[in-house]
């Protein structure tokens, strides 16, 4: 059985963090294991408080995963504090496992901040260059980047700019920007258009949790990047297609419409 870890915070709602990323794990057939950075008291609404994690505990968890268990990848999201960051940093450096998915999590939907602004630095200098593979979104990218991004040429410099940051490929996600949604993957060496098929629906809470932790199973199973990415792409549009229509904010995607058409409990937007 292949593993995945994700190293993350956890959503109360159940549609993004660790939650998404276990979902995603299962769907994928890969075997899911948590570290918990931060607990978020969060809905489809709102993120209304957020508690971080001591990093005493986050540094057990993560060395009791490491020390007794085969890791085949891992994804990272919300790491919320520069400790967190640095601790998480620090510990990868150490175990160094093969795939590591990191989606650069900083503001939720509503606009709540999921990594403190001190911890920005910290993130660019010592977890990029960690990972296999970075998942920004077109928002995250600018920061990143310190450029706004508008074109196609904009999108095409920020893969630049990232991988320069040590990382060794970069997926730029084009959710935030109008028309279809396609994503840009840079190898370090070549660009690949990901296209995507605009889903029209409210129900977007969590897909970039998903999307990544998909990314991080597939690469877990032995895919490569490219391959993982475009299954990954398909998956999440799928997901999305089907999500579901839960709470009264941004419902969640459906991380299992398999088992739900067999159930005749699928919905479907367009
Ligand atoms: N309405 C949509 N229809 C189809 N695909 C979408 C839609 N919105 C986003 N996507 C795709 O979903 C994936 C996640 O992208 P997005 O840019 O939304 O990530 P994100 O902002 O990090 O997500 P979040 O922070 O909500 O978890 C990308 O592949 C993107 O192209
Ligand atoms: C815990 C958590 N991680 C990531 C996101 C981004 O979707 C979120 N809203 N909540």
């Amino acid at each position: 059985m292949r593993t995945a870890l994700t190293i993350a915070g956890s959503d109360s709602g159940g549609g993004a963090g660790i939650q998404a990323d276990l979902k995603a794990f299962a769907a994928q057939g890969v075997y899911g294991m948590s570290v918990i950075t931060a607990v978020t008291a969060q809905n489809t609404q709102e993120v209304r408080s957020v508690q971080n994690i001591d990093p005493s505990i986050i540094q057990d968890q993560i060395e009791a995963v490491f020390d007794d268990i085969q890791v085949d990848a891992v994804k990272i999201g919300m790491l919320s504090s520069p400790e967190t960051v640095e601790l998480v940093a620090r510990k990868l450096q150490k175990y160094s496992p093969k795939n590591i998915v990191l989606d650069p999590v900083m503001v939720s939907k509503g606009g709540h901040h999921l990594l403190q602004a001190d911890a920005i630095s910290a993130l660019m200098k010592k977890m990029i260059s960690l990972a296999t593979i970075v998942t920004p979104n077109i928002p995250e990218a600018e920061v990143l980047t310190g450029s706004k991004i508008h074109t196609e040429e904009d999108r095409m410099d920020a893969c630049i700019a990232i991988q320069a940051l040590g990382v060794k490929s970069v997926l730029l996600k084009g959710g935030h920007l109008n028309g279809e949604p396609n994503d840009l993957f840079y190898d370090g060496t070549d660009f690949h258009w990901i296209q995507g098929e605009r889903i029209h629906t409210k129900n977007t809470h969590g897909t970039g949790c998903t999307l990544s932790s998909a990314i991080a199973a597939n690469l877990a199973k032995g895919a490569s990047l490219l391959e993982a990415i475009q299954i990954s792409k398909q998956y999440i549009t799928t997901a999305i297609r089907h999500s579901l229509d839960l709470g009264h904010g941004h419902g969640p995607t459906n991380h299992f419409f398999e088992l739900y058409e067999k159930a005749n409990l699928l919905v479907n937007h367009k």
